[in-house]
């Protein structure tokens, strides 16, 4: 009797000690195992006396029943404790706030020469794409400009050959759809690309810009056709309160030219730095296309006639989202970038 109480102590105490259902499963082989002491004594019942076999018998079943008791307990136990582990590792908090994937935003001026293509797009024209290196024949002499003519040295080009060189504008294009439709095919064609300079990289110019250039030429196109164009654009961009003003100029490839102003976007007219007080913003340029280029390209200028402009979208984004410093735009501050998400 006192042997099996201080097992029981024994497998008790241990059984305390137990944390995991792996210790557990040792302490089951150990106490209750086929080599345990309880199974070693049970299988000794043969040498005792037959009068008290039965009585140690029964408590040799008693113990084992209480261990068994005691370790299915100790079981439940550890196997809730180890549940509840899980359950509080696996827990989310679904009050906690989402994670923010990052993503990109538009650049400012792949957004506004996106917003200049869908007007142009809705009023009938067609965007063509051409090359950037380009031959001195169309980029100058086919737009009216002559190996001798002054205008060329204001396009401070970037000559590769004496022949080839980076365009300085989106213009040979133009003279290529033309060339491709003449003598009859009606065009309104908008060209946007990048363009080079060779003029120093300062505060407003940068060597590599973009440009976009329009040309409408059928029969019967005149000043008018291109003012009204041009304030449906200038209306779509800027707000349908938006006014343009044509002012005379000069560009070789157009007769007559003409610049186009906006009432200034920040101070409506009324007089600001921003448009040094004369309440206009000039935007673009544009005129009715020279004959000579018509004629050049194919288009008898007798029957035809046309309009074309040219502007900077960078300039154009400036204006409509109120950046003052043109490197704004290639600085890649993520403060600026962020805000056109
Ligand atoms: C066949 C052809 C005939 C005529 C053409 O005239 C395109 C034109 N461009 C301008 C003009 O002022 N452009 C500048 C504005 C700002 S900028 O982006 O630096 C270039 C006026 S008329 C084009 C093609």
């Amino acid at each position: 009797k006192q042997e099996l109480d201080t097992l029981h102590g024994k497998a008790l105490q241990e059984l305390g000690d137990v944390q995991d259902t792996k210790r557990l499963g040792d302490w089951r082989v150990s106490y209750l195992g086929k080599k345990s002491e309880l199974t070693t004594l049970s299988k000794q019942m043969g040498q005792l006396d037959a009068e008290s076999r039965p009585a140690y018998g029964q408590m040799l079943n008693e113990l084992r029943q209480a261990l068994e008791g005691a370790f299915a307990t100790k079981k439940a136990t550890i196997e809730e404790a180890e549940q509840n582990a899980r359950l509080a590792s696996e827990t989310i908090d679904i009050t906690l706030p989402g994670r923010v994937t990052e993503v990109g935003a538009v650049h400012p001026i792949s957004k506004v020469i996106r917003e200049i293509e869908d007007v142009f797009l809705g009023m009938g024209f067609t965007i063509a794409d051409g090359p950037e290196v380009e031959t001195d024949h169309y980029n100058f002499e086919m737009l009216n400009l002559p190996k001798d003519h002054p205008a060329r040295d204001m396009q401070d080009t970037f000559y590769i050959t004496e022949e080839l060189l980076l365009r300085t504008h989106t213009s040979p294009m133009q003279v290529r759809t033309m060339e491709r439709l003449h003598p009859h095919a009606p065009i309104k064609v908008l060209v946007p690309g990048r363009v080079y300079r060779r003029d120093e990289d300062d505060a407003t110019h940068s060597h590599a810009f973009t440009q976009i250039e329009g040309l409408v030429v059928d029969k019967g196109i005149r000043m008018s056709d291109l003012k009204g164009v041009l304030e449906a654009f200038a209306k779509a961009l800027f707000g349908e309160n938006q006014r343009v003003r044509l002012r005379p100029s000069y560009f070789p490839f157009t007769e007559p030219s003409a610049e186009v102003d906006l009432v200034c976007v920040h101070c409506q007219g009324s007089g600001c730095r921003v448009c040094k007080d004369t309440g206009w913003i000039e935007i673009l340029g544009s005129g009715m296309v020279h004959p000579r280029v018509l004629d050049m390209a194919g288009y008898d200028s007798s029957i035809y006639s046309g309009f074309a402009f040219g502007m900077g979208p960078e300039r154009i984004a400036m204006l409509k989202y109120g950046i003052t410093d043109i490197r704004q735009l290639y600085q890649n501050d993520l403060r600026l970038l962020r805000q056109f998400a």
